[in-house]
């Protein structure tokens, strides 16, 4: 593929820049702050899954998405607040909500209904690409944010960690080779998503959990994330010693998305 080639991350990204660019001309730095003000306090998401991997549980982050590029719509009827509490009665840790427009046909507003509607922490699932956004995502409610290591620059990348830990966000840094692990572990962040997903391709494979696992220390949590479909895919990741997982799709087509987590995860 051509460094250039305009994949669904490149045309995502270019679209982030025009969508932060029109932010700030509508909404001053004091007006998210003064937003954060309004805000409860943040729920601790690492802490969370690190707590769940203690008692020997697995963490799960379940996703509130409705659509994605690569399957469109995933789920018609979809109430983010009854999601939410499906999800927490299933046994969730975590929640990550897709806030993209565009993509995904997400919505901050689906955030603030999900995290309202539950006690869990929240992940704002967007694409990160200047520190406006992070303190967006904390004015909005996010107790967490995601960094893709294939979406920013090495500069740009310690810049939004830095401003993440200001606003005390905490942050899952996604990547998806070896070459992304080793600029992820230079910052100092406690968690690793692992995106089975090429996100230029779309091309989805656990084996890139596995191959990444044994580079990955001790002190940090890897969260598989991506193509988890059935138990036989968990029990192959704990098996590995994988005890983090991030899981979209194969609950959002289930009628009770809560359920559909026990079934696989309990
Ligand atoms: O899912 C996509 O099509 C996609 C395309 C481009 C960038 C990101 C994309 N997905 C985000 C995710 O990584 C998933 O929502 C998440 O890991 C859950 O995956 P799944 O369980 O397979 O729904």
């Amino acid at each position: 593929m051509s460094e250039t080639a305009p994949t669904i991350l490149r045309r995502i990204l270019a679209r982030k820049r025009e969508e932060v660019a029109a932010g700030r001309a509508q909404q001053s730095l004091a007006d998210l702050e003064s937003r954060i003000t309004e805000q409860s306090a943040v729920r601790g998401f690492a802490a969370m899954l690190r707590a769940r991997v203690g008692e020997g549980q697995p963490a799960v982050i379940a996703e509130v998405k409705r659509a994605s590029p690569s399957k469109g719509i995933i789920r018609e009827d979809f109430q983010p607040a009854q999601i939410a509490q499906s999800y927490q009665h299933g046994g969730a840790a975590c929640l990550s909500v897709l806030t993209d427009v565009d993509f995904f046909q997400g919505a901050d507003a689906y955030l603030q209904q999900a995290r309202a509607a539950c006690v869990l922490p929240v992940l704002r699932k967007d694409f990160t690409v200047d520190p406006w956004q992070i303190i967006e995502a904390r004015a909005i409610g996010a107790d967490a944010v995601l960094l893709i290591v294939a979406a920013l620059e090495r500069a740009q990348l310690q810049e939004l960690a830095l401003t993440a830990a200001e606003y005390n966000l905490d942050v899952l840094v996604e990547v998806h080779d070896r070459a992304e692990l080793e600029r992820a572990l230079e910052l100092d962040t406690p968690l690793i998503g692992v995106n089975n997903r090429d996100l230029h391709s779309f091309e989805t494979s656990l084996d890139t959990t596995l191959s990444l696992l044994p580079h990955v220390p001790g002190d940090r949590l890897l969260v598989t994330e991506s193509g988890i479909h059935s138990r036989e895919d968990v029990a192959m990741m704990r098996d590995a010693g994988v005890h983090g997982f991030l899981v979209g799709e194969a609950f959002m087509r289930a009628q009770e998305p809560g359920e559909k987590l026990r079934e696989l995860f309990f």
